[in-house]
């Protein structure tokens, strides 16, 4: 039985006193890939912030890659992102710095020392997102899906235990969206379990997978009709 990295029982959450969803039961097993749906508005990415410690959990149990999301306290939240990689719709780099430097960054903020060791985990999770020969340029000399793929090499370097995209594809075309998709399915293959907010439903056709879907204040699971 694989283990479970994510689990809501009960669980209601709220953007400070309104309430967003209710009644949420949420189970995300190692190795899954799953997607959150729903139009907009419907409460994916409050979702997604209360997994990552941005909204706390007031109501209902909540446990995520060993943490007790009803218990964390503020000190505790880089501790849980360190073991979550988070990708965003605006891929979030810096643009005052090269690819390796941003990834040097965060490796330095997680307390990595030894140079060749950053290095070489830089080489390793740029090598995993097909942009090794880009770590010198610049974010803004990279395309969007470019961009999109050294987010998801950054969310990779502390080897997280659940990656959380939010709308990852929401600010590409559809053919880029399909290439970062691919390197998600690819990064899925080799072990790293994933939860993916997305209203791409193209994408969902293409790539069918368990899906849990937000409307009405609530989250629900839906099966999709194989094509
Ligand atoms: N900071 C905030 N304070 C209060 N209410 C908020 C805040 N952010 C979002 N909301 C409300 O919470 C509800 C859910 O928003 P949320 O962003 O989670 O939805 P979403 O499904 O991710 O939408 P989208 O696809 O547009 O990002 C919306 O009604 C929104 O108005």
């Amino acid at each position: 039985m694989a283990e479970t990295v994510l689990a809501l029982s009960n669980a209601a959450i709220y953007q400070r006193e309104s309430l967003i969803l209710s009644e949420v039961d949420v189970e995300v097993k190692k190795g899954d890939f799953v997607y959150l749906i729903g139009k907009t508005g419907t409460g994916k990415s409050s979702f997604m912030k209360t997994l990552y410690g941005d909204i706390p959990l007031k109501e209902g149990e909540g446990s995520i890659v060993g943490f007790d999301l009803r218990k964390l306290k503020e000190k505790k939240i880089p501790y849980l992102r360190r073991k979550l990689g988070v990708v965003f719709q605006d891929f979030k780099l810096l643009n005052d710095r090269t690819v390796k430097d941003n990834l040097i960054f965060v490796l330095r903020a997680t307390g990595w020392k030894d140079k060749s060791e950053m290095n070489h985990r830089i080489d390793k999770v740029l090598d995993k997102v097909g942009m090794k020969t880009k770590n010198f340029k610049y974010p803004y000399q990279l395309s969007g899906g470019e961009q999109q793929r050294i987010a998801i090499a950054r969310a990779l370097l502390n080897d997280p235990e659940l990656i959380l995209a939010d709308e990852p594809t929401g600010n590409l075309d559809p053919q880029t969206s399909v290439e970062v998709m691919e390197v998600l399915q690819e990064i899925n293959k080799n072990g790293n379990t994933i939860l993916m907010a997305t209203h791409d439903y193209a994408l969902l056709l293409k790539y069918p997978s368990k899906t849990l879907k937000c409307d009405g204040q609530k989250v629900f699971e839906v099966i999709q009709k194989s094509a």
